[in-house]
């Protein structure tokens, strides 16, 4: 599901009826599909993912409640709205006790389709967040590293070696080269895997909540304190504590983050009782942090710290090896959320996939590859698809001194922003210096509506 789009299914042999539900859920921005009777609508079903299935329980070729019975065979999670006829509410009773999700009687105003819809598409947002939630733990444990290269192989080497110490360590890289999940790797393999892995986003924290983030703080020792909290030191205690985008600490704080590395013992906010922590540091930077310590923004004391040892994660285009091997992990872990059928790559689009300079480097790559499981037409992926829809069609569809109209290069440079921000219609309108409603628009013109695994 897109943001708030869904793709509906509206099964009903009253061509009124279904023309009119398709006019209301697309004002709304939903995508539609229609099936005239319960074979139709099996057949879609079929080949396509739904969000949320409208199904009329009396239509000629086959009986409502038998395609319901099918749907929820085979998706026990489908979220099926039943159109009753009036005078039917027995049937479609029934059909909750079946497994539907509401119904809308005969005849209905477009305000209770609306009402029901929108119920339903927070019933799927359920549905998929525990998906998602279950996906994660699957992933989470235990975390990967995929990679073919020899670079990363001497990385997990080393990283192997030093987890079974304390030792701090310093990983650095461009964004999305894998300095989070490596540090993640790190836990699991030590020996404090069984005891918390913590992490603290320094990017995101608003520096007034910071200290209270990391030390945690006692009632009342500022306004909206109000019950004692544990900070992520102590959640951390017996395991790891990981600081991501480690730069971005201000210099207040890092004086503090020094003091607490140092007594191995954190002072909540409010508080002057000490409490001993044993934790183990990862820091992560996709900043220099030595040049940061010459422009006087990063602590010196605090730098030799962290940086015990330094693990550096080369960019994915040193390591073009990597890639097929990602790709092919990237697309077994997303194809089965897309409705398309697709399996694999054709090999000229793994080579195209290869020779990408991908900035944006795994993450890139990830989200790529997510966007082509959802658009690719075929079995395999091909060079066209590609083309089409990836950042393959920003770098390699032109050369420099090539002219492209303009039209073209708005479009691609959304499809990059795409790419890049994952699709977070926010961030992609900031960057791209337009507003969210004007973006919108340009991505309808373009038909690039499906693109974003999380808009908006
Ligand atoms: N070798 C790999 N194998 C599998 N997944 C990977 C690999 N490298 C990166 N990823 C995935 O790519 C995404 C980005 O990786 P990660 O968050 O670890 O990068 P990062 O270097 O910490 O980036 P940032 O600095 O932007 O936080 C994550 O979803 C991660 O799981």
């Amino acid at each position: 599901m897109v943001a708030n789009q869904m793709k509906i299914l509206v099964i009903d042999d009253d061509p009124a009826l279904r023309d009119a539900c398709r006019e209301i859920l697309r004002r709304q921005g939903h995508h539609v599909e229609l099936a005239e009777g319960g074979r139709g609508g099996l057949a879609l079903l079929g080949k396509f993912a739904f969000d949320v299935i409208m199904l009329d329980l009396r239509m000629p070729d086959i009986d409502g409640m038998t395609v319901l019975r099918r749907i929820i065979e085979q998706d026990p999670h489908a979220v099926v709205i039943i159109i009753s006829g009036h005078g039917s509410i027995e049937r479609a009773v029934e059909a909750m006790k079946l497994g539907a999700f509401d119904f809308v009687s005969k005849p209905f105003t477009p305000d209770r389709l609306r009402g029901a819809v929108e119920k339903a598409r927070e019933k799927r947002q359920l549905i998929l967040e525990n998906a998602y939630l279950k996906d994660e733990i699957k992933r989470r444990s235990p975390t990967r590293m995929i990679y073919r290269s020899a670079a990363i192989e001497k990385i997990m080497d080393l990283a192997r070696r030093v987890a079974m110490s304390d030792a701090t360590v310093l990983l650095t890289g461009q964004s999305g080269t894998g300095k989070g999940i490596l540090a993640r790797i790190i836990h699991e393999l030590s020996a404090r895997r069984s005891s918390p892995f913590v992490a603290v986003d320094c990017s995101t924290l608003v520096p007034t909540l910071f200290e209270s983030e990391l030390f945690g703080h006692v009632k009342g020792s500022f306004t909206g304190a109000d019950a004692d909290k544990m900070g992520k030191f102590e959640l951390s205690d017996g395991g790891t504590l990981f600081f991501d985008e480690v730069a971005n600490i201000s210099w207040e704080i890092q004086a503090k983050l020094l003091k607490a590395v140092e007594d191995r013992a954190v002072c909540r906010v409010g508080s002057n009782r000490l409490i001993s922590v044993d934790t183990r540091l990862v820091a992560a930077t996709n900043q220099n942090l030595a040049q940061a310590v010459q422009a006087g923004t990063f602590r010196q004391d605090l730098f030799y710290r962290l940086n015990v040892v330094h693990i550096e994660l080369p960019p994915l285009k040193d390591r073009p090896e990597d890639v097929p091997v990602l790709a092919e992990y990237f697309l077994d872990r997303y194809r089965y959320r897309s409705p398309s059928r697709v399996r694999g790559f054709a090999p000229q689009a793994m080579e195209a996939l290869a020779r990408q300079p991908w900035p944006g480097n795994v993450r890139e790559l990830e989200n790529a590859v997510q966007r082509l499981a959802v658009l690719a037409g075929g079995e395999l992926i091909t060079l066209a698809d590609i083309e089409a829809g990836s950042p393959a069609a920003v770098h390699s569809g032109a050369d420099d001194g090539e002219l492209l109209s303009l039209a073209e290069l708005e479009k691609r440079q959304i499809i990059r922003a795409m790419n890049r921000l994952a699709g977070h219609r926010g961030e992609m309108a900031k960057a791209l210096g337009i507003d969210r409603k004007t973006l919108r628009l340009k991505i309808r013109k373009y038909g690039l509506e499906d693109q974003g695994p999380d808009a908006d």
